[in-house]
């Protein structure tokens, strides 16, 4: 059992080293940790933001466990350069087309919702990112116009079986759940978006117990805080689900909660929580790790097919945040370490 721990810039390693800690109780037989770099700490090291060893890390390992890359004084490089081709790399080499964005509001933590309580107390939705394609990936460059105007461009696509592959990740999601899913694009003005919409249709067919709809991404967003508790499973494009499971992650409480599995064909897998480096508040101690933590739970779970000490790392977060230990991101004064430590005790 060979995990890659890829904790990357401002906050990653501080979060990082807590969920390595709840790893490291749970006394799995045969666990084996390698450290490698990434983001902007492995250019500062090495020049390259991916390098080759730790490419061949993450190839020789079982999973990855992420933290988060981004460095606003990096941000002047040449964007082949940039912390953030760490992991768009990672996710492309590595084949991680699919990205579980699970959103479930915790029991009786309804208040930890900006929304009001009967709102998000209903809320447990899954989004299903498409990771390897889209406007990401596509050719993009500055250009200067004959008028002398200087003009950004990044050229949005998805090819059939980009489509085809993400949406049966979709529609088995709904079938390991309650059956709907709800594919969201903006085919009323991209031409990317309806062949994605007509390709889930015709996947659909392939998967008759389960209820397909369709919706606009900008309604989508609007229904995420209307009327959460409404959605199942989301299949969306990599920019539609970046920006949505961010706005998710708000109905539940904090970005600091929300976990995440990039997931390639068979159980490799990378794991890492959505938010970013947060330079903001790195270095301080004050960041949640708890989205790190739920992480590494979804990383027994796809990639080792350990539910019980899955689910034992999920009730502890629970409990921990039932006693009210919460971080900044959720209102309380509890700190990194302090929430680790707190989640431990409750393992
Ligand atoms: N997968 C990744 O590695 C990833 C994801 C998102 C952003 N980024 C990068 O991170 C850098 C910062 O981006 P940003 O500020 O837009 O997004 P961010 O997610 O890093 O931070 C957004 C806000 O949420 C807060 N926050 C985030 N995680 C938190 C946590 N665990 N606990 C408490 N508060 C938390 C931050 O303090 C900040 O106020 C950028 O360089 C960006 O490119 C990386
Ligand atoms: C850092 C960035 C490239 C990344 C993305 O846009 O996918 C992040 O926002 C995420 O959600 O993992
Ligand atoms: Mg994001």
């Amino acid at each position: 059992m060979r995990i890659a721990v890829f904790a990357g810039d401002g906050i990653g390693p501080e979060v990082t080293a807590e969920a390595v800690r709840v790893l490291e109780a749970l006394n799995i037989d045969g666990l084996e940790l390698v450290e490698g770099d990434v983001g902007g700490a492995a250019y500062r090291k090495h020049g390259h933001p991916l390098p080759q060893q730790t490419l061949d890390i993450a190839r020789s390992a079982d999973a990855v466990l992420f933290g988060a890359v981004g460095d606003f004084s990096l941000d002047h490089l040449e964007r082949a350069l940039r912390p953030e081709q760490a992991v768009l790399g990672l996710r492309k080499e590595l084949g991680l087309f699919a990205n579980l964005r699970p959103a479930t509001v915790f029991k009786g933590l309804e208040d930890l919702s900006t929304l009001r309580p009967e709102v998000s107390g209903k809320i447990d939705l899954l989004i299903v990112r498409e990771l390897n394609g889209d406007v990401y990936f596509g050719e993009k460059g500055t250009r200067t116009l004959e008028d002398g105007r200087r003009q950004g461009w990044d050229m949005m696509s998805y090819a059939e079986d980009e489509v085809r592959r993400i949406a049966h990740a979709g529609f088995k999601a709904a079938q390991g759940r309650s059956k709907k899913l709800c594919s969201v694009d903006k085919a009323n003005v991209l031409e990317t978006s309806q062949l994605w919409r007509d390709v889930v249709i015709e996947v659909s067919a392939e998967y008759p117990d389960v209820e397909l709809t369709h919706m606009y991404v900008d309604n989508a967003a609007m229904q995420l805080v209307k009327n959460p508790g409404a959605f199942d499973v989301i299949v969306t494009g990599n920019l539609f689900g970046d920006i949505l499971s961010d706005q998710a992650s708000m109905c539940v409480g904090s970005i600091g909660l929300l976990a995440s599995a990039s997931l390639a064909e068979g159980t490799f897998g990378l794991y890492e929580p959505i938010h970013g480096s947060a330079p903001d508040i790195a270095g301080k101690g004050l960041a949640n790790p708890m989205a790190t933590i739920l992480s590494a739970a979804m990383l027994l779970r796809h990639s080792f097919g350990l539910e019980a000490e899955a689910a034992r790392i999920e009730a502890a977060v629970a409990a921990a945040l039932a006693d009210g230990i919460k971080g900044g991101d959720l209102g309380g004064s509890a700190g990194t370490k302090e929430i680790g430590d707190a989640v431990l005790a409750r393992l």
